[in-house]
């Protein structure tokens, strides 16, 4: 585990949240992640699940671990936690910190194919690929490699869909908060394709998880969604999950959207659904 500096660790719910980083070959850069290891890894004797978490817009690795109260449920289950950062950190590229939905902490959890951003900007190849062969090789005595499962939180829930669908079998379970579904039919989403990939539409719609899934072709998938009902970002139609049901719907995709009345976008909305995505994954995993 040389390749890994312990940043932070502190016991809950019988496990311990974690913070690592490690220099990525993929972003160029030091990058934090969060590992929660609950209590049934202790002794390494036992093959647990992963989920993956990506964050959203504004976030690093702490605000799902200090927020959520996620810990309680992956502690009952038995499930290891990962959760990358949402951008490069450090790289200093001129406009990286002008807007808080582009650049540093909006990543987008794609490969940029434009200058300046294509050459550290590669948060799908680093998450899908580096931290996703990382997690199997430094914590090989505990994860089970067959049993890994993905969710997220807003731009993180999108990241969370386009991973799985660009990926067929990667993940084998998925849920998302308040994604983006739709992301080059919304500001946010056109903002970050055309800085990131160019103006060229058709790159566009391999990274949007609306149009993948009209082209899924891998194991069968149950997607899991859940939206706030006076989240701010939704009525303003930057998040679309109506357009993402009728495509899965065109396509045989099953999906679940649970509508919550009153909840906004925030991490209350997260925290009081976290333990029904983690009962979701735990069935899918543990099956
Ligand atoms: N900065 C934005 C809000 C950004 C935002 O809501 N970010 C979400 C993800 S899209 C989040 O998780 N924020 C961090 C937090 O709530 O801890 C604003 O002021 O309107």
């Amino acid at each position: 585990m040389d390749q890994l500096s312990l940043v932070s660790s502190n016991k809950i719910f019988g496990g311990y949240q974690k913070v690592y980083s490690h220099q990525s070959s993929e972003l160029k850069c030091k990058m934090n992640f969060s590992l929660y290891l609950p209590p049934q890894a202790e002794g390494g004797d036992v093959k647990l699940p992963v989920i993956f978490y990506l964050s959203g817009l504004t976030c690093s690795e702490q605000n799902f671990i200090t927020k959520s109260g996620f810990q309680r449920y992956a502690a009952d289950h038995g499930i290891i936690v990962v959760g990358p950062d949402t951008s490069p950190r450090g790289v200093k590229i001129p406009g990286d910190d002008e807007s808080w939905d582009f650049g540093v902490a909006a990543g987008f959890y794609v490969d940029a194919t434009k200058e300046p951003w294509s050459t550290n900007y590669r948060m799908a190849s680093y998450v899908n690929k580096e931290l996703y062969e990382l997690i199997q090789q430094a914590f090989s005595n505990v994860v089970d490699p067959e049993r890994i499962g993905i969710m997220g939180h807003s731009m993180g829930g999108h990241g969370a869909l386009i991973s799985t669908l660009r990926n067929p079998g990667l993940y084998k379970s998925v849920s998302a908060f308040a994604p983006i579904c739709n992301p080059i039919q919304g500001p946010w989403g056109t903002k970050a394709l055309t800085g990131y990939l160019g103006d060229d539409k058709s790159k566009w719609v391999e990274w949007d998880a609306t149009e993948l899934v009209k082209k899924y072709d891998g194991p069968p998938l149950t997607l899991l969604i859940d939206q706030g009902s006076i989240d701010q970002f939704y009525l303003d139609k930057q998040l679309l999950p109506e357009n993402l049901v009728e495509a899965c719907r065109s396509v045989g995709v099953p999906v679940i959207l649970k509508l919550r009345e009153g909840y906004d976008h925030s991490y209350y909305h997260i925290a009081s659904y976290i333990g029904e995505h983690f009962d979701f994954h735990a069935k899918i995993l543990k099956a």
